[in-house]
């Protein structure tokens, strides 16, 4: 079966607390829809989708809920929980706070993760003072054993989730995209300032 391509899944961290935003950031409407809903539309045609959060938390339809393998240490435990859920291959994992990915976005890092070395095991956008994005990437599950020892070990960021050897980086203004699609919302201003941006 080794001529079948590998599943692409699609995850969604979203155990954070919002503690900067003040109320939970999911939730937020941006143009009238909240950040959930604008991330999960722009991976709606990933064919596995897995949503890592507290149980009951969201709903959304049409991703799988999967628990937290270490609840509330942060996107490195939700990577872990949403490699190990799942099928090998590569997982594009976002958090609820970068609303303006778009399904264009997805589609340039996949283009990228394609015919790469056995060694690269991440493929990253690069923002807009050149520096790798590990929020809004692709990883494969092959990362799993180390993620799950940087974890073991004490380790909470997500940058150290795959080495920099094992990163291919992707620039997005050749492409036609704008690296201000990485815009993040951690602060009521942050979502402000998105909100005076036209879409
Ligand atoms: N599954 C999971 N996701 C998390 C966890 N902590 C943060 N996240 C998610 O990771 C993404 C980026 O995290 P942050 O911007 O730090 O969000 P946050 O932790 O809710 O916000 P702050 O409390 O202000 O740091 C968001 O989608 C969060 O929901 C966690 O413990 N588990
Ligand atoms: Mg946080």
């Amino acid at each position: 079966m080794s001529d079948v391509p590998p599943t692409l899944t699609a995850a969604i961290t979203a155990g954070g607390q919002s503690r900067r935003f003040g109320t939970d950031k999911a939730a937020a409407l941006l143009h009238g829809r909240p950040l959930l809903t604008h991330v999960a539309g722009a991976l709606a045609a990933f064919p596995e989708r897995v949503l890592v959060a507290p149980p009951g938390r969201y709903a959304l339809p049409g991703w799988r809920a999967v628990p937290d393998t270490r609840p509330g240490e942060g996107p490195l435990a939700g990577l872990e929980a949403a490699l190990a859920a799942a099928p090998p291959g590569w997982v594009a994992f976002v958090g609820v706070d970068l609303p303006g990915l778009t399904p264009a976005y997805w589609a340039a890092l996949v283009a990228a993760s394609a015919g790469v070395p056995p060694g690269v095991l991440s493929v990253q956008a690069l923002d807009d003072s050149g520096r790798a994005q590990p929020l809004g990437a692709l990883y494969h599950t092959a990362l799993r054993p180390r993620v799950t020892a940087l974890l073991d070990a004490g380790e909470r960021r997500l940058r150290q989730a795959a080495p920099p050897e094992a990163v291919r980086t992707v620039d997005l203004v050749p492409l036609g995209l704008s690296p201000d699609l990485l815009r993040n919302v951690n602060t009521p201003t942050d979502l402000e300032q998105l909100m005076e941006s036209k879409r």
